[in-house]
């Protein structure tokens, strides 16, 4: 079977998968990374009102002339409004983001006023109109389109619904996945290993990216080498789970039956794509009666480092579009810069390269990249002292010292 590009993988899946047809109404103070399932539009201006952008005086600039000292009338604070008339020859004492008092068109800066001994104000130059005025509408206009439908919920958009006196949002659904990891040889942390035992690291990673992703997750555990107890985690996972993320048992060998199990009790929408590491990554789906429900199928390869770069690559962007994300967002998940390499880079023609890197801006202002150690898919570890993924086109070859290639800075699921 030939190698599929991940770019048509990519386009595949999110071609297949749904946005989601569901919505749930919460409180603000609920909705930490979910993604919202309207548009919202505001209900007021931001600024309220007009208001001060500085501690001084609120002047009318039609009614002194600026050698003339002005008579302080009153004081205007923040949640404490000056409301009488201002006259000729008369100013207002002001602070910051106390409204504006009716008949005064600008805001003198106490440091630029000096005080008489008997408490009139002087002003060091004449102010212009509106200075030191924050107006209202300036920032947000009532009724305009504040954040769309596909935007996630964070701490720079839920403090910005806050500010509009926003308390309850649709949101799509958190989404349900199960996971399990396959192979005799694996054992949970905490257990002593027996030989030829290893730890399972790839549910430990798969489950803090899932946490990341704000997802609803069911932990199967690890099964062994047996193709009947996988299918049984199949039919669970139908009845329960939006998505299934297995790792291990996808390649070719004796004890690999991810495949056949997705064949027999689902369909393949891909196995094998031209990428490394990570070439054995199937997609699919669970068989269902229910077309509106679907269980959508995710599998990694085993080895750990292939299992979270196909995550990052693949079910990141897969699991954005079954949240609701816009498609800008997914086609932006971790966007690429250029950098130069400052050491030579090993790559074989064929498949699309994610190697480990470390990039930094060095002396001459420049981005620039080094490989972090082993590239092979069992070595973990070089993920710690990395900051992004060189990615390295299909048909590329070794790379020499000083050559530009792309870098894919890690996201926050990783770091
Ligand atoms: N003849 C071929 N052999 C292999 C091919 C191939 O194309 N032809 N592809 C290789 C590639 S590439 C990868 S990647 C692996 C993927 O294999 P599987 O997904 O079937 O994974 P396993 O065989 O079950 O395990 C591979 C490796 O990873 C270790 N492992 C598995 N699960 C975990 C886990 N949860 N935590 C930590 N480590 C895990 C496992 O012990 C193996 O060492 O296949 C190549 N072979
Ligand atoms: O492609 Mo595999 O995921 O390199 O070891």
């Amino acid at each position: 079977m030939s190698l599929l590009p991940l770019s048509q993988a990519l386009e595949q899946m999110l071609q297949e998968l749904p946005t989601p047809n569901k919505i749930e109404q919460i409180s603000l103070d609920q909705a930490a990374n979910r993604i919202l399932a309207e548009d919202i539009f505001s209900p007021i201006n931001v600024p309220h009102f007009d208001n001060s952008a500085m501690d001084g005086y609120a002047v009318n600039l039609q009614n002194f002339s600026i050698n003339q000292p002005l008579t302080v009338i009153g004081k205007a604070f923040a949640g404490n409004p000056f409301t009488d008339e201002i006259g000729e020859g008369q100013c207002v004492r002001i602070m910051t983001g106390a409204a504006i008092p009716k008949g005064t068109d600008a805001v003198v800066m106490q440091e630029e006023t000096s005080l008489n001994n008997d408490g009139s104000v002087c002003l060091a130059r004449q102010p212009k109109h509106l200075e030191n005025i924050r107006q209202q509408g300036e920032d947000i206009q009532q009724g305009q389109l504040v954040l769309a439908k596909g935007s996630k919920l964070d701490v720079t958009t839920l403090p910005l619904l806050a500010s509009l006196g926003i308390a309850q949002v649709n949101v799509s659904p958190r989404i349900k996945v199960a996971i399990l990891s396959t192979g005799d040889e694996l054992v949970s942390v905490g257990n002593p290993l027996k030989s030829g035992q290893i730890y399972d690291t790839n549910r430990f990673a798969v489950c803090l990216m899932l946490e990341k992703l704000n997802c609803e997750i069911t932990d199967y555990g690890i099964l062994p080498d047996d193709p009947i107890q996988f299918e049984n985690a199949f039919l669970k996972a139908q009845q329960h789970a939006e998505v299934l993320i297995t790792s291990g048992g996808v390649s070719v060998g004796e004890a690999d039956f991810t495949k056949d199990v997705l064949e027999k009790r689902g369909q393949i929408g891909f196995w094998k794509i031209a990428m490394k590491p990570g070439k054995p990554f199937a997609f699919g789906q669970l068989n269902s009666e229910d077309t509106d429900n679907k269980t959508w199928f995710f599998g990694l390869p085993g080895n750990p480092v292939s299992a979270l770069v196909t995550f990052y690559q693949l079910v990141q962007p897969a699991l954005m579009k079954l949240a609701g994300c816009s498609a800008e967002k997914i086609a932006n998940f971790s966007p690429n810069l250029t950098a130069y390499v400052a050491t030579p880079l090993k790559k074989a023609v064929g498949r699309q390269d994610f190697q480990r890197g470390f990039y930094r801006v060095n002396p001459q202002g420049e981005l620039e990249v080094k490989p972090i150690g082993n590239q092979g898919s069992h070595i973990f570890s070089a993920f710690n002292e990395s900051n992004c993924f060189i990615v390295l086109e299909q048909e590329r070859g070794n790379v020499a010292q000083g050559e530009k290639v792309t870098i894919q800075p890690f996201n926050f699921l990783l770091k």
